[in-house]
Order: structure tokens, then sequence, then C-alpha cells
């Protein structure tokens, strides 16, 4: 019998950087969670103890923090591709790296005077994920954001559903829509120059695409919902080849108000945190090309 060593990769997790940016009065504050993990040839270091190609994770997350000094942080894609192209052409043995990026918001705060150019206040906003793989020479760019919660209060209907003898789900062509968005988008492309893709831009478009397809669009279902945001910003973003969503159906029960003897015409909802509706999809663009490696490190999606 034969045992080798399967697939595998290594690397710092949630390194927690807060970058200023202090060239103008008004500081800009990149707030991050950078994880990394790297590819090679590590069959010594699993079976021999070798480390001589043992990249330190201790290392790997200096080389976080020393790049950021060097080369400030701007996007957070872009800052993932700085570290992915440093880790695999400075260290011969390094041939991929993934590099996944958390990052939290912060707003000015508002005073009498203005946005205060040094005073912060961390905003309840979505997180946004960048997620950067590299292979030889080959990139991939994930971009995407968890918890951006959205409701609607109408012009959300359910109907026509499958009615076994354990349904007991009413049809209603006036419910509640509620979900917390989590989305994935991939961008076509192999490699990027730098400062050749204005990604902050890309992510405010995105989301405000996805957003208003959401508030516009007459819900048949939370999954006719999902697709048509997806196919809006695929129709809006040549440069973005699919796009992944994980979408909870959070449920609002209209609560039975009859024996205090009130009606409730959708006033009153009990908003149930379990179980919830669990959607999920993937919204492609059909003569893309495929992903490669680049949801590798990305778990949890279809
Ligand atoms: O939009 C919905 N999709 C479902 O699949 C589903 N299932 C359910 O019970 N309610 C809903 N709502």
């Amino acid at each position: 019998m034969a045992i080798r060593l399967g697939r595998n990769e290594y690397g710092k997790a949630e390194v927690r950087l807060v970058h200023v940016d202090r060239s103008a009065a008004a500081h800009r504050i990149t707030d991050l969670n950078v994880s990394t993990r790297l590819r090679g040839d590590m069959v010594a270091v699993h079976t021999r103890g070798d480390n001589a190609h043992c990249l330190t994770t201790d290392t790997q997350k200096n080389a976080v923090y020393a790049l950021a000094r060097e080369h400030g942080v701007g996007a957070a894609e872009d800052f993932g591709l700085l570290l992915a192209r440093h880790f695999t052409t400075e260290h011969d043995y390094i041939d991929g790296a993934g590099v996944e990026l958390e990052q939290y918001a912060w707003q000015r705060i508002p005073t009498a005077e203005g946005p205060h150019d040094h005073a912060f206040a961390r905003s309840g906003a979505e997180t946004r994920t960048a997620v950067v793989t590299r292979d030889g020479d080959r990139e991939w760019v994930v971009a995407g954001f968890d918890g951006l919660t959205v409701l609607k209060s109408a012009e959300s209907e359910f109907r026509d559903f499958p009615k076994t003898r354990f349904t007991t789900l009413a049809e209603t062509d006036d419910r509640l829509l509620a979900t917390d968005i989590t989305a994935r988008w991939r961008y076509t492309g192999g490699r990027w120059e730098a400062g050749a893709t204005d990604w902050d831009a890309v992510y405010e478009q995105v989301k405000a695409v996805m957003l208003e397809t959401f508030a516009t669009t007459r819900s048949l279902a939370l999954q006719q919902t999902l697709y048509t945001m997806g196919e809006a910003v695929l129709r809006e973003h040549s440069e973005i080849a699919e796009v992944r969503f994980s979408m909870p159906n959070i449920h609002h029960i209209a609560v039975d108000l009859s024996p205090f003897g009130m009606d409730n015409p959708n006033e009153v909802f009990h908003a149930a945190d379990r179980p919830y509706g669990r959607i999920e999809a993937a919204v492609e663009r059909d003569d893309a090309a495929g992903p490669g490696r680049a949801w590798d490190a990305i778990p949890g999606f279809v």
C-alpha cells in the first residue's frame, strides 16, 4: 500500500490590517481581514519535516503589513493581486496563491463643518470581499459582499407551488420579502494590469444594480428575484463572467391577531430567525471562459 500527500495549501488566516492613507488632510482608512493560502512543492515539508520550502505563515503575515507600507492598499482586489504576485514570483518554490480579503466599511463622522477628516464610525453596511487566486501566471478575481440585508414590504408574491400532503403554506400575493444578500462575481480575463480596472467603481455599480433590481422587480419567488438581479449585472458588466448568490429567505409571518378581535392587514409580523429558506444559484454568461481555480478558496456556494 502506498500513501501519499494529497491536495494541500497553507497560509495565515485573518490578518487584521488597518491602513491609514495620510496623503491628504482627509485621511482614508482601509480596514481589512486578509487570509493567505500558498501552494507549491510541499511534499518534503509534510512527509519529512524538511522546512526548506516552508515560507512560514508568520512571514506571510509580515508581508501583508510590509507591502501595505511599501505600496499602500487601495482597492482590496489590487492589494490581493499584489500579495498573490509577491508570493508566487519572489519564491520559486511557491507556484500558486489564494488571497482572501474582507473589507469593513467606515464612514466619516458627520459634524457641523461637514464629514470629519479623521474620525470615523464603523457602518453597519455589508462586508466587501475579494478573493484573488494565482496559479502559474494565470489570475482570477472574484469580488463580492456578505450580509447586505434588504426587505420589500410590497410587490412580493408566492403562488402556484406544488401542494403535497405535507403542504400547509398558504399562497400569497402580498408578503414581506427579506434576505441577507451574499453575492460573489467573477471577473473575465486572466491577468490584470495595475490600475486597469477600477474595482471600487465596479463594486459600487454592481451593488447598485442588484439593489435597484431587488427594489423594482415584482417578486414571484426569491429564486426569480435572485436570477433577475444576476441577469441585470451581467447585462451591464461585460467584464463579469458570472454572479453567485446565497440568499436566506428570512420569513416574516403575519401574526394572527384574531384572538384579540383585531384584523392584521399585513402590518404586524413575526420576523423568524430560523428556520429559513436557503436559496443559492449562479447566473452565468454562456460564452465566458470556465472558472478555472477562481472558486477554490470560496466555500459555501453552489
Ligand atoms: O420565494 C420563495 N421560494 C421558495 O422556494 C419558498 N419555499 C417556501 O416555503 N417559501 C418560499 N418562498
